[in-house]
């Protein structure tokens, strides 16, 4: 079983505690919950490492580094044996934190106050991998995700697929008529939009599933609800007052698994390969630039476009200063970096494609096919 570090075990050490290598502060990240109480997962986990490195600290005023990986490690623990970190975005009980169980059955599963957290975790050597959710069947894209996914420079090592079944989460004694608001993470609320209608409760979104019946036990709301786990309602000692209240019972979250060194792609298992572009204007560009897969029969299996944020607005042609959204396009196709005709379809693409980036080749998870 794997167990979760219990990083804001003990507040007052945390407190106390402080980073003296300046690369390794956090860049502060925007807080958009509701609760101010909550503390920085991250800022938490500098503070308890900068704890067990105390020796180093004293001597040298230095935070050792963990040992470097091996680009091709998707193993459960890492080359001095001890068990693999792995970040993800929650508190214990998220559906994140059962993801990251799901990819490294032994791992240490680290919870992040927000996504980026997530990322900077990994590049700052504090944890081997993030696990991060990118979309979900009923909910769509987590576009924050796709946004971060440009923006830091990590690489997709794998994808986990994970079942997500929602129940109403309340404390003991209250029923279903005492409520009258629900509170969840955003998709979560999205998944059981037609449930909770239904129910005529009022929603308000928090930061993870996990998050909401933690507030919900902490502070012993009557009128209040949460969206989320069983495992959340076991860990924060609520009961659930209803199960599967998702809108089809088949709900999955595709997660990433991200790190520092891409995996070395290989053939024997299904590989699936990730990638972000930008075209140069013109009629028909977004047609040939799909078209260079489709020569070659490689199946496309999602397709994202997200604003380009530093040139948003592009200028037409026409003179009459009318302006086009120009747009980044996230594709997932079907085949290996390590096969010619994936390679050949990339080049191709170059031919128009005003930017390029590989974000990853890594296996399929074929877990819920
Ligand atoms: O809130 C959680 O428990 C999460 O792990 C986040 C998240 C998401 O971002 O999509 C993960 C899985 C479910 O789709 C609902 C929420």
């Amino acid at each position: 079983m794997a167990t979760t570090t219990s990083i804001l075990r003990s507040p007052a050490a945390l407190l106390s505690a402080k980073v003296t290598v300046s690369d390794h502060k956090p860049t502060p990240t925007v807080q958009f919950s509701r609760f101010p109480s909550k503390r920085s997962c991250f800022t938490a986990l500098l503070s308890s490492l900068h704890d067990n490195n105390n020796d180093d600290d004293n001597n040298n005023n230095v935070i050792s580094h963990p040992k470097p990986l091996s680009s091709s490690q998707l193993f459960n623990s890492v080359s001095n044996g001890s068990r693999l970190r792995v970040a993800y975005q929650g508190v214990r009980g998220a559906y994140s934190e059962a993801a990251a169980e799901k990819a490294y059955p032994n791992c240490e599963a680290v919870p992040c106050d927000q996504f980026d957290s997530a990322f900077q975790a990994v590049e700052k050597w504090l944890v081997d991998r993030a696990v991060l959710p990118i979309e979900n069947s009923l909910g769509g894209s987590i576009h924050r995700n796709y946004d971060l996914l440009l923006r830091h420079s990590l690489h997709i090592v794998g994808e986990v697929k994970l079942a997500v079944q929602h129940c109403l989460l309340a404390n003991h004694g209250v029923q279903l008529e005492d409520l009258s608001r629900v509170l969840s993470h955003p998709q979560a609320l999205a998944q059981c939009e037609n449930t909770l209608t239904k129910i005529g409760l009022s929603r308000e979104a928090v930061d993870d599933t996990a998050l909401a019946a933690k507030h919900v036990a902490l502070h012993k709301l009557k009128d209040t609800g949460a969206v989320a786990s069983s495992s959340a309602a076991k860990i924060y000692g609520l009961n659930i007052l209803a199960q599967d209240i998702q809108d089809d019972c088949d709900n999955v979250t595709r997660f990433l698994i991200l790190a520092r060194e891409p995996i070395i792609p290989g053939i024997q298992n299904p590989f699936k390969t990730s990638i972000v572009f930008s075209l140069e204007e013109g009629p028909g560009v977004l047609f040939k630039a799909l078209a260079v897969f489709a020569l070659r029969q490689i199946n496309l299996t999602k397709i994202e476009s997200r604003p380009l944020r530093n040139q948003p607005l592009r200028a037409a042609d026409d003179n009459n200063g009318s302006k086009y959204f120009d747009y980044l396009f996230y594709v997932d196709f079907e085949a290996s970096m390590a096969e010619e005709r994936a390679q050949n379809a990339l080049r191709h693409l170059k031919e128009f494609a005003t930017f390029l980036r590989v974000l990853g080749s890594y296996p399929v998870d074929t877990t819920m096919m």
